[in-house]
């Protein structure tokens, strides 16, 4: 029998046995008191099995279990927890893709220089890792829930701080508040989906997260393109907008419940048992509480409860082990580079042929759009293929699709056009463009961007020339420097790229990368993360493992410039190319299959040497 089926019968085996014991159990409550029960319980479960195996013999085992699988639907409840919860992953990517849009805009109005750009990028995501970070304690103090209706106040006050904003100082402040918000939420979200979920769907919810995170991106793009043409206040809507899912989600989170598996870890196990039989329907509860209980007290006896947790997570060979796969896959994750690559989408798009500024917006939000679709092919697969195959196929094609892309770059480069006309600088201002000869040194200067004419499909006329400080869609000063009229002109400007005749390559690469990256390596480190640890550790791994997803995420994206500078466009997808591949190193030596586990036996995948745990999962 194959691994899968042999996997399905016995979890029908599992809920059958317990659907009869819980049954037989209400009536011997009825009967004879709470203290017979719990001998009739183990009576029960001996006489259940019994009847099964005799059961196998006959097609009746399948005819029960085909019964039974009817009646075991996961209640709609988890489901409508899951989605409110999820709108935390939605804000975390609409307010860290909002904010590109809205720079456009604001710069202009508010006269804001790079400085301030780079502040209220990389503000909010700073703020995000630190959050992230204090979200640990905070979980493990107040539980999962006053952290997500924390997480949704401070996205509601940080919009409504932004809507109104009359300063730079203010909107800094709007966006550190967001920044706070998205740091909890983008630890405590996870985790609280994998605690109330059941195993069998476990994998796929928490997914839904990361679906609701690159939903996030794409509904900011579209906003983005849409208020991109309201160019007074425009911004003040893209930056507000998030005010409103975040109020849907604070106002769910008044009536939705608290983790079971907190509570049951605090001591309130009335209320972690009625809150666990609401989320599991008709199906038995008995083995999960006691097994939950089992686990928490077997854990305190092991690892003890003195010390800060991340000191006894690192002194407990099994936790240790598990806090290095869950950081060591969120920092594969940024160094693979998505964030540059979508936020360079729109430049790689221009490399092709997208000429028009507004087309190139919207073609952004194509790029958003493919990130999610591919995200939703993750949430399909994740239970079928299990997390281990799906991120290391996924992280595979991402490696391939990063040569691709930087190949298009380097293909552009050696081809990259010579520089013909050398036009007197009007204002006498010296730039550093004219010096170059070809098209590729033009292009890696920040300062400078290429004007010329097509002849037939090679590029003639052309010039270096400094780039507008406002838009660089335009040259500062010469013939592309108004844009209705060297469009007239058939003349081109090419910012950041080089025309050739193998920019398609990168194009080609763009999207590949997406359709490999988003299914497996956008998702697994959150879903991983939310299932690898004990319950006593979750809240400080959690909090550790997002910690260094957004270190590395400002990382990347503070670097991508000057890396591009020293090893050029091609050197620097080349690098993330090899991040990949040691990344793929990693993941295939480390990273144990969790599908289908209880989260209380996950632990036990860790207990071998580092490194060997990989061995542990089927590939
Ligand atoms: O999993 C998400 C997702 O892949 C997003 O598209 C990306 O922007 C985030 O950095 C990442 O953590």
């Amino acid at each position: 029998m194959s691994r899968k089926a042999s996997d399905n019968v016995e979890y029908t085996l599992r809920s059958l046995s317990n659907l009869m014991g819980e049954k037989r159990r209400r009536q011997a409550d009825g009967a004879a008191g709470s203290g017979a029960a719990a001998g009739e319980r183990s009576l029960i479960a001996a006489e259940s099995c019994s009847s099964l195996n005799s059961a196998a013999s006959g097609g009746e085992l399948e005819r029960a279990a085909r019964r039974q699988f009817q009646q075991d639907e996961t209640p709609g409840f988890v489901y409508v927890v899951s989605v409110f919860s999820a709108l935390g992953g939605f804000l975390f990517g609409y307010d860290t893709g909002v904010v590109s849009g809205a720079l456009l805009l604001l710069k202009k109005e508010l006269n804001l220089d790079a400085l301030w750009q780079e502040l209220l990028v990389s503000g909010t995501v700073g703020a995000a890792a630190l959050s992230a970070l204090a979200g640990g304690v905070l979980n493990g103090l107040c539980g999962r829930r006053p952290c997500i209706l924390l997480a949704s106040g401070l996205f509601t006050a940080g919009a409504g701080v932004l809507a109104a904003a009359r300063d730079k100082e203010t909107l800094l402040g709007g966006r550190v508040v967001v920044g706070l918000g998205i740091g909890v939420a983008s630890m405590t979200v996870p985790v609280y989906i994998a605690e109330v979920a059941p195993p069998h769907l476990r994998g796929r919810l928490v997914t839904i997260n990361t679906l609701f995170i690159t939903g996030g991106q794409f509904f900011a793009s579209v906003v983005d393109g849409l208020f991109s043409y309201l160019a007074k206040d425009g911004w003040r809507y893209m930056l507000g907008l998030s005010a409103v899912p975040a109020v849907i989600q604070f106002l769910g989170f008044l009536f939705l419940p608290e983790s079971p598996r907190w509570l049951i870890q605090k001591g309130q196990t009335q209320r972690a048992r009625r809150i666990l039989s609401q989320m599991r329907g008709n199906q038995a509860i008995d083995e999960e509480y006691d097994s939950i209980k089992n686990n928490i007290e077997e854990e305190e006896k092991e690892v003890g409860a003195a010390g800060p947790v991340i000191c006894r997570m690192l002194t407990y060979p099994p936790t240790r082990r598990a806090l290095i796969v869950g950081c060591g896959l969120q920092m594969f994750q940024q160094l693979s580079g998505i964030n540059t690559v979508m936020y360079y989408s729109a430049t790689i798009l221009q490399m092709s042929g997208v000429e028009d500024d507004r087309l190139a917006i919207w073609l952004a939000a194509l790029t958003a759009f493919i990130n999610f679709i591919f995200t939703l092919v993750g949430v399909w697969l994740v239970e079928r293929m299990g997390r281990r195959k799906l991120t290391l196929g996924s992280l595979t094609g991402t490696a391939v699709a990063l040569i691709i892309l930087a190949s298009g770059f380097l293909l552009s480069a050696q081809v990259s056009p010579r520089i013909t006309l050398n036009p007197p600088d009007p204002s006498h201002q010296n730039s550093t463009c004219t010096k170059y000869s070809y098209c590729n040194g033009c292009m890696l200067d920040p300062d400078c961007g290429l004007c010329y004419k097509l002849n037939k499909s090679s590029v003639v006329e052309s010039s270096c020339i400094p780039v507008d400080k406002d838009s660089t869609m335009k040259a500062a000063w010469g013939r592309c420097s108004n844009e209705t009229v060297f469009k007239k002109e058939d003349l081109f400007w090419a910012y950041n790229f080089c025309p050739t005749p193998y920019s398609w390559t990168a194009l080609l690469g763009l999207i590949l990368y997406l359709v490999f990256f988003a299914p497996g390596m956008g998702p697994m480190p959150w879903t991983v993360n939310s299932e690898i640890y004990p319950l006593w550790a979750r809240s400080t791994g959690n909090a550790c493992s997002s910690g260094v997803n957004w270190v590395f995420n400002v990382l990347v994206s503070l670097t991508f410039l000057h890396t591009a500078e020293y090893l050029t466009y091609y050197g620097a997808f080349f690098l993330y190319a090899g991040f990949a591949a040691l990344g793929l190193v990693f993941i295939y030596g480390c990273l144990p299959e969790t599908k289908g586990k209880k989260l209380e036996e996950i632990e036990s995948l860790f207990e071998n040497r580092l490194c060997t745990c990989g061995s542990a999962g089927a590939i």
